[in-house]
């Protein structure tokens, strides 16, 4: 999954270089919805209590939060969570089997984890759209193979499928989202002084718009708009592009459905994500630090 190798020693706050990993990642969160799409919505997996497998094994969460917890178990063993762009979804989790790296301090301590909300979004919104047509295909197929209850055409059993590529879909939108902690460091930095006064006397509307970008936006809807139509098409044997092709009736991904992920859920998050971390930013610090901050931004 694509990232800042904090270990190489390149400057981890340009703004250039934290956005070209936010613009590798489209390609991660596009490819990963591609294959989530490939099955039907498993209404059942999101649901706590669905499994009595899980009671059994005194597990009370949904078959999704089972399998972040398991998998995220054996990562955290991998010391994957100490590193400064990756966070959990689960809690209690084991701690790592190796000595801890010693990143660079980048970021300002704080305990923003905005994966609950991620969770919930995903499972709510994204999941029942980007499965529409998977759901359908079963539907038409069962159809054609006799009578059966509605409620089974989004059910098509394959559980364990559905929550593994939920679970890297999910980790790599986490790790989109909490960039915005990279982005607005970098932009604080930048620029102490425009920063401060809103954050002493908080105001999350003047620092939204301190963030906001609005011609980035625009420009990464595009590109994301062409990412996921040239990724949802299909190539004849001899590479050839098959334009208008169908699979199972229905083309592989729902292009509006990942722009509207990104403008409605994705890009609004890691902005709330920008705005919180700023809020905090001065957390701790006396009022001579402040002041000194703000002086090194008007002065360099
Ligand atoms: O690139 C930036 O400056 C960001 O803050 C990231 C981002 C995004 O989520 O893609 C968020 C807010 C800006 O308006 C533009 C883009």
């Amino acid at each position: 999954m694509p990232s800042l190798n904090f270990m190489n020693g390149g400057d981890p706050l340009s703004l250039d270089r934290i956005r070209s990993v936010l613009t590798r990642l489209e390609d991660t969160i596009i490819f990963s919805l591609i294959e989530r799409a490939q099955f039907a919505h498993n209404p059942r997996i999101y649901q706590r209590g669905a499994f009595k497998e899980l009671t059994d094994l005194n597990f009370y969460g949904s078959w999704l939060e089972w399998f972040l917890k398991e998998t995220e178990s054996f990562h955290a063993k991998a010391r994957r969570y100490t590193s400064p762009d990756e966070y959990p979804f689960s809690s209690d989790l084991p701690e790592p089997v190796l000595p801890l790296l010693s990143f660079p301090e980048i970021l300002y301590p704080n305990k923003i984890n905005a994966n609950p909300s991620i969770l919930s979004f995903y499972t709510r919104a994204i999941v029942p759209r980007i499965t529409r047509r998977a759901t359908l295909a079963l539907a038409a197929s069962k159809r054609a193979n006799g009578i059966i209850g509605d409620e089974e055409f989004e059910d098509d059993g394959n559980y364990g499928s559905a929550a593994t590529i939920d679970v890297e879909v999910l980790q790599s939108i986490s790790k989109r989202v909490h960039y915005g902690k990279f982005v607005s460091e970098s932009k604080f930095v930048e620029n102490p002084a425009a920063f401060i006064p809103h954050i002493l006397n908080p105001n999350r509307e003047a620092l939204d718009a301190l963030i906001t970008k609005p011609e980035v936006e625009r420009k990464l809807l595009l590109r994301l708009q062409k990412k996921a139509a040239t990724y949802a098409q299909d190539f004849a044997a001899d590479g050839e592009s098959i334009v208008g092709t169908k699979v199972n009736g229905s083309s592989k991904i729902d292009v509006d459905g990942v722009v509207d992920l990104y403008e409605s859920y994705i890009i609004p998050l890691t902005k709330e994500v920008e705005v919180e971390y700023l809020l905090h930013r001065l957390d701790g610090m006396s009022e001579e630090e402040i002041d000194k901050l703000a002086k090194k931004g008007l002065t360099s």
